[in-house]
């Protein structure tokens, strides 16, 4: 269990939901702070549903903090910082989940030499199922990365990268489930026009996800080898995966991770 006191900088959806998880897996409430820039409403909503401290003033709560996690937008890091920067110790762990901003970065914004570690996790962390990735920044040590993985330990699987490849998994597992939902959402509509009714299309599709992941946390099996099980030779699943074919399922899906991690690139340049 995490024992270091740690403030949320930005209490948005994606602090939430470590958050949610931190707490799930026995962390102390009097241990989190957090305080957004000016959405009292949405502070008042963590304090309530979760019991977090959101009152002391934001230079208290870093003062108390062994963990400074950033969790505003990219593109209001600069503000954020330099109101911060006269609070943040460099003998506290600044960790970052900020899609795109390197840590170089952070780091001359501070304008000291605070240890920093990036995370890239995703909103599955509201159930303990994020699949995080973690990477040394700069002035960090491998005991900085070993709290990084701790924290990020209790709201699903850890994974160390460099990096220069934080682009390309924020593209693939910060937006990943996103990319899940969307599918989703298609199969749910087209199952309605199709004529089923919502409420049984909306339960069976969620299963079918819900069943193959678990299928899919044996690692050893090969999700190919998933898929030829389903299919019958001349059957309804090799109908349907024929459609995905024509349609160049590969190539698109290839599109995507490749415009994710321009875009990644693109917000660490443009904030
Ligand atoms: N959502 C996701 O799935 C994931 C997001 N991320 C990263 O997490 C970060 C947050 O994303 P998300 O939670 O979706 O965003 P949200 O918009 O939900 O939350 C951002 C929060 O930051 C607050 N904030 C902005 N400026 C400041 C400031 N100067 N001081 C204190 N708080 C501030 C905002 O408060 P106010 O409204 O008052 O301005 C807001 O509550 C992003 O950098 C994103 O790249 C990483 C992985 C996955
Ligand atoms: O869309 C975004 O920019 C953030 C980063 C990963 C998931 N959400």
């Amino acid at each position: 269990m995490m024992k270091q006191a740690t403030t949320f900088i930005g209490a948005g959806h994606m602090a939430e939901a470590i958050i949610a998880g931190l707490l799930s897996n026995g962390c102390s409430k009097e241990q989190i702070f957090s305080k957004n820039r000016s959405n009292m409403e949405r502070l008042a909503y963590m304090k309530q549903t979760y019991g977090i401290c959101c009152d002391p003033p934001i230079e208290e709560m870093i003062a108390r903090s062994d963990i400074i996690v950033l969790a505003m937008k990219p593109k209001d890091v600069s503000g954020a910082l330099e109101t911060l920067k006269q609070y943040i110790r460099e003998d506290q762990l600044v960790i970052s989940v900020l899609a795109g901003i390197s840590s170089a970065d952070i780091s001359e914004k501070l304008g000291n030499k605070a240890p920093i570690v990036r995370a890239m996790p995703n909103t599955s962390a509201a159930v303990g199922e994020s699949a995080t990735s973690i990477a040394p920044g700069m002035y960090a040590t491998t005991e900085h990365v070993s709290i990084a993985e701790e924290m990020f330990s209790v709201i699903g699987t850890t994974t160390i990268v460099e990096e220069k490849d934080l682009h390309l998994v924020t593209g693939l597992a910060g937006s990943g489930p996103a990319y899940f939902y969307r599918i989703i959402e298609s199969f749910e509509q087209a199952a309605v026009s199709l004529g089923l009714d919502k409420r049984a299309a909306r339960s069976l599709i969620r299963q079918v996800l819900i069943g193959a992941a678990e299928m899919l946390k044996d690692e050893t099996v090969d999700p190919a080898e998933l898929r030829r099980r389903v299919t019958s030779p001349g059957g309804t699943t090799a109908a349907g995966l024929e459609v995905l074919e024509a349609n160049h399922l590969s190539e698109m899906l290839y599109d995507v991770l490749v415009q994710a991690m321009k875009r990644s690139e693109e917000l660490g340049k443009s904030h």
